[in-house]
């Protein structure tokens, strides 16, 4: 007779508790997954207004609102040239500074989901434009501050103020700008320099091989753990504007005049062949970067000689090289250390140097081409260009000129560094400018100390979770079925 010996709870039992196990494991990753999984994608924004002395610009940056902190995260959404001129150009009509910004404001509006306004930062920078206008009439730079100021707060974001920033502020927040972009901060590779030609301040701004000897050109950061110790400078009066009237009057001042009835002629070689225009000496002398002449309301006539090494000789006049308190001068006295490492050269240095096709020469190079473009007849580049703004036309020989001199003679560039140097306008979708960096500063979105990062990406830690899983799995059904054999070998035994 056969008896059978069976444990009746060992396979139900087993088969229980795997399924318990099992279904614990699928909740686990389940939850985990959902957890650490960022939602919907949340954006947050911020509006930085650019208050130049020849335009004002518009940003809307927008970055995912859980990764404030990480490098890289903030991009450009969104940018509005507001019309006009600049706001330091209302001096005799402040209302309409503040008026001027209505349409890119509305525009700001439509592209940031209205939820999010009230919590939207905005703030209004202004640069060398207005810095000069104080120094001219401190009464009327008030009025324009007070006239954007209150169009500002009209709006449904949250206004954190407009002023005038420092020359020291504008370099050291572009330098910030196109570091952060280019994620230069979080990483051993060294930084880029900054360049930055607008029309009435030039910046420039690197990290220094050696000491810097002038406290004002010293500005030092602590981002994401890493120390940088900044050398800036800000050129007040050599953005390319104020440098075209610096170096007009010099050579004003120096043309003898044929006789009292007749108005000087005014032979420039820094403009074409052909080039004739009657100006009134006001339009040259009318800033504080000069001093007042006694002609200031009288005409000249203004003719282009185009000769390029004349236009040089003539700019280099602007620059003092004759006396420099320190071991090393840019100019004017200055302390500069040599340039080292590479260049980002943004805003007035990349649109002519852009124009002209001179970003990707040598030094050598680019004078002879330069040189053949200013003695070319301005009937032809007029005619070769009839949908660019006349104005700027018939100043890129002088521009580019101005450029080579402040880099070369100014900043002392060589043919050997020359390619260390980028002309550009954007990194990835933003602009390169003081904005960005000036943003992320005032909302504090760069840490100084680096922010702790999870241990692994989503996607890793996924996977790992799966994986492990499964492991888990295997090794269950390997117990049950090891379980199984060795109750069927002890009944087998038995029987
Ligand atoms: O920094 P500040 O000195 O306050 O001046 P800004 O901010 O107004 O100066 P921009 O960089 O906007 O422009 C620099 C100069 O380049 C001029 N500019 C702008 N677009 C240009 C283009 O396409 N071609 C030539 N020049 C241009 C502009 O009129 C200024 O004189
Ligand atoms: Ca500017």
């Amino acid at each position: 007779m056969e008896v059978k010996v069976k444990n009746p709870w060992h396979r139900p039992v087993v088969i229980f508790l795997a399924c318990v196990i099992t279904a614990g494991i699928i909740i686990m990753v389940a939850i985990s997954v959902v957890q650490y999984k960022p939602l919907h994608q949340k954006y947050k924004y911020g509006i930085v207004l650019d208050a130049g002395s020849s335009h004002t610009s518009v940003f809307i940056y927008e970055w995912p609102a859980e990764k404030e902190n990480n490098t890289g995260m903030v991009r450009q959404k969104h940018t509005c040239n507001v019309q006009g001129k600049g706001i330091s150009s209302y001096s005799d009509n402040p209302m309409g500074a503040g008026t001027s910004l209505k349409d890119c404001m509305e525009e700001a509006k439509q592209k940031i989901p209205a939820h999010r306004h009230h919590e939207t930062p905005v703030y209004l920078g202004a640069t060398a434009g207005m810095r000069l206008l104080k120094m001219e009439n401190e009464e009327a730079s008030e009025k324009v501050l007070d006239s954007v100021a209150r169009s500002l707060k009209d709006l449904p974001f949250s206004y954190q103020g407009a002023r005038i920033i420092s020359g020291q502020e504008e370099g050291a927040f572009g330098w910030i700008t196109v570091n952060y972009l280019s994620e230069n901060l979080r990483k051993p590779t060294g930084t880029l320099g900054a360049l930055d030609l607008g029309g009435a301040s030039t910046q420039i701004t690197f990290v220094p091989q050696q000491e810097i000897e002038s406290h004002d050109n010293s500005i030092d950061f602590r981002l994401y753990g890493n120390d940088y110790h900044l050398y800036t400078h800000s050129f007040l009066c050599y953005g390319k504007d104020q440098a075209l009237k610096l170096s007009m009057g010099k050579k004003i001042e120096s043309t003898p005049k044929a006789d009292e009835t007749h108005p000087i002629e005014l032979r420039d070689p820094c403009f074409h062949p052909g080039y004739n225009f009657t100006r009134t000496a006001q339009t040259v002398f009318n800033t504080p970067c000069m001093k007042k002449v006694k002609m200031a309301n009288e005409n000249f006539f203004h003719v282009g000689t185009g000769n390029w090494s004349q236009c040089r000789q003539s700019i280099r006049k602007i620059f003092n090289t004759s006396y420099c308190p320190y071991s090393r001068c840019s100019f004017n006295g200055v302390f500069q250390p040599s340039v080292s490492g590479n260049f980002g050269a943004f805003s007035a240095f990349f649109f002519v140097m852009d124009f002209l096709k001179l970003t990707n020469d040598s030094l050598d190079l680019t004078k002879q081409k330069l040189a053949t473009y200013c003695s070319t007849p301005w009937k032809e580049i007029a005619e070769t260009h009839p949908h660019i703004n006349k104005k700027y036309l018939s100043e890129y020989c002088f521009s580019a000129t101005y450029i080579l001199t402040l880099l070369e003679d100014g900043y002392k560039f060589t043919s050997n560094n020359w390619n260390d140097i980028s002309f550009i306008k954007k990194i990835g979708d933003s602009d390169a400018g003081w904005t960005l960096g000036y943003m992320l500063n005032l909302t504090n979105m760069i840490p100084a100390e680096a922010p702790d990062v999870p241990l692994m990406p989503y996607g890793g830690y996924v996977t790992f979770m799966l994986l492990f899983s499964l492991l888990i799995l295997v090794l269950l059904l390997l117990v049950y079925l090891y379980f199984r054999r060795s109750t069927r070998t002890a009944q087998k035994d038995i029987i």
